[in-house]
Order: structure tokens, then C-alpha cells, then sequence
């Protein structure tokens, strides 16, 4: 079976094809700046063990060109791998917001589309460009299934007390405001690669999973099922990330609107585009965080000093909610690279069992691996995310009747 994984942003389309009988990934790639007249395609194929890469350099009007590019490098001579896009039996796509009704990966009909539509309230920036995704895909490729995975399902194991807001309760029964929190498949990922790796059944773990990427997340995970996230009813809440604030006074909009004069928009954009570690010291990429840190530069220290200390307090409340735990696990582009970032997290947390072997810290990436000293209380782990890998694995099983 051969699957294709399509995460659609606003203006990209990042993909990967997965062949899950040899269980290999064939190619992979990313459309970037889609609309705009500096449109870049960057296409990936991996052919007898080598890399092999393809691209396209010319405006890309919409993701329907964009997609059809990708097909046409997908089966193209000498970067293809594939000879038609028939051969594509499946696309699983990464659906950002399921609200309540999706628990669980589903096949794509118009009663799904009509649901995360309605959706799109709640998620502006990453649903609307998922259903861009799904339309596209099912009309570029007709014989194929669609299968929706969604960043949002993992959560809905949390109970009410975690995921209520105390406001108005008409709010929820009406509106479904509450807590849903996303990176979903990410937690859920690793979580399983974790158990794997410790060689213990996920049943009888409690794992505090750190997703941190240019979205950042942690979940509270108990035997497999999770009890607790950070973000909320947006992907705004809870950690500081790239460009995002994470959790803020809720009356601070009321202080922007009437001593400083922002509209609605102006305020939306800078707690989401504006925030962060961008907002603090100027970047949003954490390499140059850490660089700029290196250097002397004092914002970026302090930036540093509050996104690990946000990180540091979560882990605190999640030892509370699970009341023991067996892992603390970092993953995602800063989880998974900056050694720097992990232990500042950790830095004082020795009375809670928690604590970063300096030398295993520093090691290089290889899968998961323990970054904690020999015989600690709680195992620090560094266990990779492949949310893609998920997706594809969810579709098979969905097609394969749960196997
Ligand atoms: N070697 C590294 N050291 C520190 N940070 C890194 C490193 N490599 C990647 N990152 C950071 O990872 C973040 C992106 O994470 P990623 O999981 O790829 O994001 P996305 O949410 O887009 O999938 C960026 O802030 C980037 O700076
Ligand atoms: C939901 C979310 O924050 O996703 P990302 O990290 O991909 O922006
Ligand atoms: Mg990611």
C-alpha cells in the first residue's frame, strides 16, 4: 500500500510517500510560498538507498498546482517513484482542529468536510488550509482514499476538569468552548516509540511527553491515554513558542484595546505572529536564539530563560496531575536538537527524581535514547516525532479494518 501524507498550510504543502509493506519512505519534499510569485518546490526521492532531489523554482499559483507538481516530480524521470499517481492508494492528511466529534482517524466524506468546517472558528489558521488540502487531494486523485488525521483526537481522552474553562458553562453546551489541545499525533507517537523503546506496555506508564517545535505542546499521559496538554480551545496556549505567547493574563487584550488602542486583529496578530521567543529577543528560529545567547546578547538569554522556565513549571504540574511518573520525553525540532534547551528545562528538578546526564545529553541523535544518568527515578528521554510516519500508520490501519 502506498500512502501519501499531506500537511497543507496557508501557503505550503509538506508531504511524504510512504510504501508500508517495505516499510520505507520514498520520497518527501515541501512546497513553500504558495501564491506568492517566489514560490519554491523542494522534492526529496530516495532511490536504492540514495537521495535524490528534485525542484521547482516559479510562481506556484494555488494548491492545486502546487499538489499537481508534486505530482508531477513524484513520477517524473529520474526523481519519480512512482509511474502514475494511481499508484497512490491512499492520502492521509493532517487535520488540525476535530473539535469533540473526532476521537478517532476517520475516512474523508462530505459529512467530515461539512465538520471540520465548521471547525475552522477555532482553528482559523490551520483548518481552512486543511480543507484546501482535502479538496484538492481528492479531486487530483480520485481512485485514492482520504483519510483525516487529526491533531486534536489524542486529547479527547482528557477529562472535564482539565479541559473546562470556568466560564459560563452555556459557553461549552453551546459553543463548545473548552480545552482541546493539538500536536496530537505527535504526543501520541511518541508516546508509543517511548513505551517500545523502555520495553514496558504503554498501559502501565505515565509519561509527560514535550513537543517542541515552532508550535510547542506537553502532555500528561497516563497508561496511553492522555489526561492533560497545554494548549487549549487555540493552539495559542500554554508553552511560549516561535511567534506565540502561550498563556497570557486573559485581560490582557483589554489592556492592549483601551490603553494602547489595538483592534481586534492587531491584538490576534501580535499574541500569534508578534510573541514568543520572537517577541522577546527578535528571533523566532531557535538556533539563532541560541546563538545570539552564545554571543552575549541578553534578550535572547532571558527569552531562553523564560520559554525553559514555562516548560519547567508545566512538568511540575504534570508531576502533580499523574502523581508519579515514569518518563519525561523531549521531541520535535528543539526537543529533539538543542541539548541546551533540555537541560535548562531540567536544571533544579532533582528532588523530583528528574535529572540530565551532561554527557548523554550532548550525544548525537539515533532514535529514542535515555539522556537521564544510570538509575535515575524518572527516565529523561529523547525520543524522535514522526508525525507523518502516524498518519500514514493510522490510514493503513483505518483501511485495514483496525489492524
Ligand atoms: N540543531 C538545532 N538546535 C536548536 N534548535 C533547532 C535545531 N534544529 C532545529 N531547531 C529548531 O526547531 C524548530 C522547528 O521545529 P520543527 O519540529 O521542525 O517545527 P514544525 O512545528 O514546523 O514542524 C525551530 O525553532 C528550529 O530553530
Ligand atoms: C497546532 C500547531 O501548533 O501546529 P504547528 O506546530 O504545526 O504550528
Ligand atoms: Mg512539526
Amino acid at each position: 500500500m502506498r500512502i501519501l501524507v499531506i500537511n497543507t498550510g496557508s501557503s505550503s504543502i509538506k508531504y511524504q510517500l510512504f510504501d508500508m509493506e517495505r516499510a520505507v519512505i520514498l520520497a518527501s519534499g515541501l512546497a513553500e510560498r504558495i501564491g506568492e510569485e517566489q514560490s519554491s518546490l523542494r522534492h526529496k526521492a530516495f532511490i536504492d538507498g540514495q537521495e535524490r532531489l528534485g525542484q521547482y523554482d516559479r510562481a506556484i499559483a494555488d494548491h492545486h498546482q502546487g499538489l499537481d507538481l508534486i505530482v508531477e516530480l513524484l513520477t517524473a524521470p529520474g526523481v519519480g517513484v512512482i509511474t502514475h499517481k494511481s499508484d497512490i492508494d491512499a492520502v492521509g492528511h493532517r487535520v488540525v482542529h476535530g473539535g469533540e466529534r473526532f476521537k478517532a482517524p476517520c475516512l474523508i466524506d462530505e459529512a467530515v468536510i461539512a465538520a471540520i468546517e465548521e471547525n475552522a472558528a477555532l482553528a482559523p489558521l490551520h483548518n481552512p488550509p486543511n480543507l484546501v488540502g482535502v479538496r484538492v487531494a481528492r479531486q487530483i486523485f480520485p481512485q485514492a482514499a482520504q483519510v483525516a488525521v487529526f491533531d486534536t483526537a489524542f486529547h479527547q481522552t482528557i477529562p472535564a476538569e482539565a479541559f473546562l474553562y470556568a466560564l459560563p458553562y452555556e459557553l461549552y453546551q453551546k459553543h463548545r468552548v473548552r480545552r482541546y489541545g493539538f500536536h496530537g499525533t505527535s504526543h501520541w507517537y511518541v508516546t508509543e516509540q517511548t513505551a517500545l523503546f523502555l520495553g514496558r506496555p504503554v498501559e502501565e506508564l505515565d509519561i509527560i511527553t514535550v513537543h517542541l517545535g515552532n508550535g510547542a505542546s506537553m502532555a500528561a499521559v497516563r497508561g496511553g491515554r492522555c489526561i492533560d496538554t497545554t494548549m487549549g480551545l487555540t493552539p495559542l496556549e500554554g508553552l511560549v513558542m516561535g511567534t506565540r505567547s502561550g498563556d497570557v493574563d486573559p485581560a490582557l487584550p483589554f489592556f492592549l484595546a483601551d490603553q494602547l488602542g489595538l483592534g481586534l486583529k492587531d491584538i490576534d496578530r501580535l499574541l500569534n505572529k508578534e510573541s514568543g521567543l520572537k517577541g522577546l529577543c527578535g528571533h523566532n528560529d531557535m538556533r539563532q536564539v541560541i546563538e545570539a545567547s552564545h554571543n552575549g546578547d541578553e534578550k535572547a538569554a532571558t527569552a531562553l530563560a523564560v520559554y525553559a522556565y514555562r516548560i519547567k513549571k508545566y512538568i511540575g504540574a504534570y508531576l502533580a496531575a499523574l502523581g508519579r511518573l515514569d518518563a519525561l520525553v523531549f521531541t520535535a525540532g528543539i526537543g529533539e536538537n538543542a541539548p541546551q534547551v533540555r537541560e535548562l528545562c531540567c536544571r533544579g528538578l532533582e528532588g523530583l527524581g528528574i535529572a540530565i546526564d551532561p554527557a548523554r545529553n550532548l550525544a548525537p541523535n539515533h532514535g529514542p535514547r535515555l539522556i537521564s544518568p544510570e538509575g535515575a527515578l524518572v527516565q529523561v528521554l529523547v525520543t524522535p516525532t514522526n508525525e507523518e510516519l502516524k498518519i500514514a500508520q493510522e490510514t493503513r490501519k483505518l483501511l485495514n479494518g483496525g489492524r
